[in-house]
Parts: C-alpha cells; sequence; structure tokens
C-alpha cells in the first residue's frame, strides 16, 4: 500500500495493534459510528488483519470500537451492523466517546435478528468526566 492510500485510508479508521510489534496480540478497529465509509472500510483493514497474523499460531483477539457515540443523533451505523459484523467474525464489541470518555460493551448475542432483542448493554452508559468543585 502507497504511503497516499495509507493516508486516505487512515482519515476513515483508526487500527490500532496492541502486542510486541511482531506478533500482534490484540487488534481495535475503530470506525466512526456517524461516518457510513468508515465502517464499510473495515472489511478491507480486517482482511489485511487477517493476511499479516495468517502465519502466527494464534490470532489477535479483535474488537470492534465504534467511536463518537456522543453524536447519537447523527449516527449513519445502526447498532445491529455493528454487532451482526462483531458475531460474524468473533469481535468484541465496544461503543466509546473519545471526546466524553464514555464507554459501553454491548454483547453481540443476536440470535434471531427479527425476533429477538437486539443487543444487551453490558456496563450501562456512564461518564468518565467529573467535576470537582
Ligand atoms: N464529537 C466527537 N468528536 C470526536 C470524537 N473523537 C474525535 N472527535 C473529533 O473528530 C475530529 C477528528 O479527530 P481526529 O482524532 O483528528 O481523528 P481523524 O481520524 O483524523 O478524523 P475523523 O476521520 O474526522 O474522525 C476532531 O475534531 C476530534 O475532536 C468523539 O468521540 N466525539
Amino acid at each position: 500500500m502507497s504511503d497516499s492510500e495509507e493516508e486516505s485510508q487512515d482519515r476513515y479508521l483508526k487500527i490500532v495493534v496492541l502486542g510486541d510489534g511482531t506478533s500482534g496480540k490484540g487488534v481495535l478497529l475503530v470506525y466512526d459510528v456517524t461516518n457510513h465509509q468508515s465502517f464499510e472500510n473495515l472489511e478491507d483493514w480486517y482482511t489485511m488483519v487477517k493476511k499479516v497474523s495468517e502465519e502466527s499460531e494464534t490470532q489477535p483477539l479483535v474488537a470492534l470500537v465504534g467511536n463518537k457515540i456522543d453524536l447519537e443523533h447523527m449516527r449513519t451505523v445502526k447498532t445491529e451492523k455493528h454487532l451482526r459484523f462483531c458475531q460474524e467474525n468473533g469481535f468484541s464489541s465496544h461503543f466509546v466517546s473519545a471526546k466524553t470518555g464514555d464507554s459501553r460493551v454491548v454483547k453481540a448475542d443476536i440470535v434471531n435478528y427479527n425476533q429477538e432483542p437486539m443487543s444487551r448493554t453490558v456496563n450501562p452508559p456512564r461518564s468518565s468526566m467529573c467535576a470537582v468543585q
């Protein structure tokens, strides 16, 4: 991939590899819930992750992170799409706001897309911000 391709893709997704630099133990796939293109780019990024780790004995744990949940009114990526992608690939599922510090883990335990509840919030929304007076 050329530098310019890397730059342009980086505008839509943050990918973070956790590990010692040679064999990643964990990967965060971070997209913007208000930018559908950033979600669509995940397929390509995940393909790259699989390619890089195909010769490794252990596969990295992958977490899908939807950022900017403080902009819920501007959301363009539905929660069920996020969860389906997690379930299909065995990712853990997270929603965060880098701005407010909110974070939620939403289990991707969808059984039947039409009849069952879509998701279960494991830890309720909370802010890591506080005011000291
Ligand atoms: N409202 C909100 N804004 C955010 C959040 N995270 C980042 N931003 C804002 O998004 C803009 C871009 O942030 P960067 O950290 O530069 O990310 P980027 O990937 O270069 O840019 P984007 O593609 O726009 O996300 C900045 O103005 C940030 O303040 C968030 O969780 N909520």
